[in-house]
């Protein structure tokens, strides 16, 4: 893309980058994991002297109490270490994710819709949910769980040297076939895992797909075809979750089954030596109550290892969405206090593509109580004028001029346009909270104000229950015309100095065509207006006229006349 990057998004997007980011947070659930593992060995050496002394050394009970005590205090020490360790983890990645989610959103909404444009929506909804939780088990699971990996199994060997060689010698050599048959293993579930989100990201699409399609495809008869594509790859989907379950399963067997044979090889070994009296009871009962907790890092780090490529599988997903270049042009959303008076266009220039132009070198005028029509043929390059001109697309060349009576240019003017958009977007709910999108401060004075001025307000009062009439998703419950109206009363709403419109009339029947028309030139007494139209009422209305055509922009008399 030779689209100019207004604004690179900033870090290493990478999760090695993002376990940086909250390294501190890891760091101190290490720590505390750390000290609980230390506990953890003297409870069991506590408990090892305790048993030893009661079934050995004749003592009572009574005896015991210090050491019993010692005991409670290293368990309950242990585990509330052991919860603020999962806590401090849990706490570090919450605050990742949110962040990240933040910055994901923020860099796509600094992409625009333009450079979304080749990405599904469905696909970028599963990325920002899913996805972003996926990455959650990696940073609370896998990531402690590996650094335990490595401190207590070292710290029960440690302390086994110490008290058997034998031992010793057994679990140094079985601890490390775990890692290396979880690399093996890792590297058939990886591609499984990967198969796993794409489909998840292609189920999110599809359905999302056919749901707004669906009045379409039931036109076309091809409704239950949708239903049954979207039922298979749900099934699709299942079953490659059950594969990932049954890895993930067949790993934990065959873990425990090594575990389990190597705390018995322990046992027997001990066992023998104990009775032929070359070893004591206590050491080799510590001994066999060291063997499970060895290989219980290796266990839990096993159990997470799904975590890490399930986040590499997601991860995957947003870096595409953070690799998108910011197309669009960012600026405050404050309405300025002085009154624009023009908008230049001068040697502007755009493209998607590196060198095919779209516009070359356009130089324009919109004027505030000129009601400005763009008009060309289908691909000529009238979207991507406003495109322009509301900020999504950053100009290849020139500039775009916004002065007040003054002469004074205004940098952040793109807050003061309204938009109304070939399909304007309705949501769910009633026509009052529609028009409060706008300003959701806004008292029914102010929107029945607009809508008169918009010529919406007799249709909405003509409604069962007026401004609070639930209107349907993207306006379902209302005609085209009537959207329209709704649309322009809308953006009327947050006193726009500039008022942009695509095609508002397309598709209008005459009188409803009249009305959105008469209604637009009248705001364009007191604003900057440009409309995109090919044809209709709103021609005759038009004070200027801009043609677009092969790049460039062409203006005068003879157009208006030719357009009327
Ligand atoms: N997001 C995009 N990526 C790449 N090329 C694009 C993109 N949007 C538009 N174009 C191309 O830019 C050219 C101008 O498109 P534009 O949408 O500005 O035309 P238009 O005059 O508004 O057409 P219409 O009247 O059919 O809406 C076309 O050739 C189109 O294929």
């Amino acid at each position: 893309m030779s689209v100019k990057v207004m604004m690179q998004s900033s870090g290493n997007k990478t999760l090695a980058g993002f376990t940086r980011r909250i390294s501190f947070w890891l760091g101190a659930s290490v720590l505390l994991g750390g000290v609980a593992a230390v506990l953890l060995v003297l409870q069991l050496t506590v408990f090892a002297q305790i048993v030893a002394g009661l079934a050995f050394q004749h003592h009572s009970l009574a005896d015991e109490i210090p050491a019993l005590k010692w005991l409670v205090f290293f368990l309950v020490t242990r585990a509330l270490l052991q919860w603020a360790a999962d806590m401090v983890a849990a706490q570090g990645s919450l605050r990742l994710i949110s962040n990240l989610r933040s910055e994901l959103l923020q860099h796509l909404f600094n992409v625009g819709p333009v450079g979304m444009a080749g990405h599904a929506t469905g696909a970028t909804v599963t990325a920002l949910d899913a996805g972003l939780e996926g990455l959650e088990p990696y940073f609370t699971q896998y990531m402690p769980r590996a650094a335990m990996m490595v401190v207590l199994p070292f710290m029960i060997l440690a302390t086994v040297l110490h008290l058997d060689g034998w031992s010793f010698l057994i679990l140094a050599c079985t601890g490390p076939l775990i890692p290396v048959f979880m690399a093996l293993v890792g590297y058939r579930a990886q591609a499984i895992m990967d198969r796993q989100w794409t489909q998840l990201l292609l189920l999110g699409s599809s359905f999302l797909d056919a749901l707004q399609g669906m009045t379409s495809l039931r036109l076309l008869g091809r409704a239950r075809d949708a239903v049954a594509a979207v039922a298979d790859m749900a099934d699709e989907y299942r079953c490659t979750t059950m594969s990932v379950m049954k890895v993930a399963f067949l790993t934990s067997a065959v873990l425990e089954f090594f575990a389990s044979l190597s705390i018995a090889l322990v046992a027997v070994v001990f066992g023998a030596r104990l009775l032929e009296g070359k070893a004591d009871f206590q050491s080799a009962f510590l001994v066999l109550l060291l063997a499970p907790e060895y290989f219980m890092p290796l266990r839990a780090f096993s159990a997470s290892y799904h975590a890490r490529q399930n986040a590499t599988a997601a991860m995957a997903g947003i870096s595409k969405l953070f690799a998108l270049p910011a197309m669009a042009a960012r600026h405050e959303n404050q309405l300025l206090a002085e009154t624009l008076v023009s908008v230049k266009c001068e040697n502007l220039s755009a493209e998607y593509e590196a060198n095919r132009p779209v516009l070359s070198n356009i130089n324009c005028t919109f004027a505030r109580g000129t009601l400005s029509l763009i008009t060309g043929e289908s691909g000529a390059g009238k979207t991507t004028l406003v495109r322009l001109l509301l900020g999504l697309l950053s100009p290849v060349t020139g500039r775009i001029v916004a002065e007040d009576a003054h002469g004074i240019a205004h940098r952040d003017w793109q807050s003061n346009i309204g938009w109304v958009p070939q399909r304007p977007c309705l949501v769910h709910g009633t026509v009052a909270e529609n028009l409060r999108m706008a300003s959701p401060q806004a008292d029914i004075a102010s929107l029945r104000n607009v809508a008169r001025q918009a010529d919406a307000l007799s249709f909405i009062e003509s409604l069962p229950q007026g401004f609070d009439t639930l209107i349907g998703e993207r306006g379902t419950c209302l005609s085209g015309g009537q959207v329209q109206r709704l649309a322009l009363a809308r953006v009327l709403l947050r006193k726009p100095q500039i008022l942009i419109l695509d095609e508002p009339t397309a598709h209008l029947d005459p009188e409803s065509e009249r009305r959105v028309a008469t209604a637009i030139a009248h705001v364009a007494t007191h604003c900057i207006v440009i409309v995109i139209a090919h044809r209709g009422a709103i021609i005759t209305h038009a004070q200027q006229v801009l043609r677009v055509h092969k790049g460039q922009v062409f203006s005068g008399p003879h157009l208006l006349e030719h357009a009327a």
